[in-house]
């Protein structure tokens, strides 16, 4: 593990409906910084601004007041344009379902988003069946989604997640869908790919085995991250 840090979130404050009798303050100074190659697991009862955390993290949505930075680059006050650049080429989404294009294969749903990017076929084929193998399912690169089980597709949709080499990689309850012994498959995946990759992950998650399992374990209160 490196010592950079790839993510980090300085006195993040976001309030909804600012300036109305409905004002809610979600997120009051919450800071945490990521390494690269480490997982952070981020435990955070329902309506406490996860959510919302995920999404000013992941570019998304914007903070009221702090920084946000990703491989040391500060993204207040980036253009639109470099923001989407930033967030398609550097974070790597992963929701509780896969949200896979059903008309593709797994190997070309890994494919299009480095497409996108401009890479050239052959090259993003390669590296999409490369990640498939590492997590167990290079067998299953010709199957469209439908045909493939909870943790296999889920599987896919963290080897999309990463198909531009991102540094930073959310995950909103990857495995919240999964029975247990599923959701296991699906967790060692995911740190296959962090350790092998070099991400700096923050995994918000309400299994606290998991969360057990990952470098850190954080919680969100009253707006703030603090250790677990
Ligand atoms: N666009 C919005 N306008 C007003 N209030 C909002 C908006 N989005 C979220 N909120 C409120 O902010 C709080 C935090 O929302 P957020 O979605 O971040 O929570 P969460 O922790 O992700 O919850 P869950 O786990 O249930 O998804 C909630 O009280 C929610 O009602």
């Amino acid at each position: 593990m490196s010592d950079m840090i790839s993510l980090e979130l300085d006195g993040i404050e976001k309030a909804y409906n600012k300036g109305t009798d409905k004002e809610v303050a979600v997120l009051r100074g919450a800071s945490v910084a990521i390494k690269a190659g480490e997982a952070v697991a981020l435990v955070a009862p329902s309506g406490t601004g996860k959510s919302t955390l995920l999404h000013i993290a992941g570019l998304l949505d914007t903070a009221d007041a702090g920084a946000v930075r990703i491989g040391g680059e500060e993204m207040t006050g980036l253009s639109d344009r470099r923001r989407t650049g930033v967030r398609r080429r550097d974070v790597g989404f992963v929701y509780q379902f896969h949200h896979l294009l059903p008309e593709f294969t797994a190997e070309e749903n890994i494919v299009l988003p480095q497409l996108a990017e401009g890479v050239a076929q052959s090259v993003a084929a390669g590296h999409a069946r490369a990640l498939m193998e590492s997590v167990g399912v290079g067998g299953r690169a010709d199957h469209r989604p439908a045909a493939l089980s909870g943790g296999e597709q889920q599987r896919v949709a963290f080897c999309r997640a990463l198909a531009n080499r991102p540094r930073v990689l959310l995950a909103d309850e990857p495995t919240g869908n999964l029975d247990p012994e599923t959701s296991d498959t699906v967790f060692e995946a995911m740190m296959t790919l962090v350790r092998e990759t070099g991400l700096a992950a923050l995994i918000a998650t309400h299994n606290m085995e998991l969360a057990a399992r990952m470098d850190r374990v954080l919680r969100l209160q009253d707006g703030r991250i603090v250790c677990d």
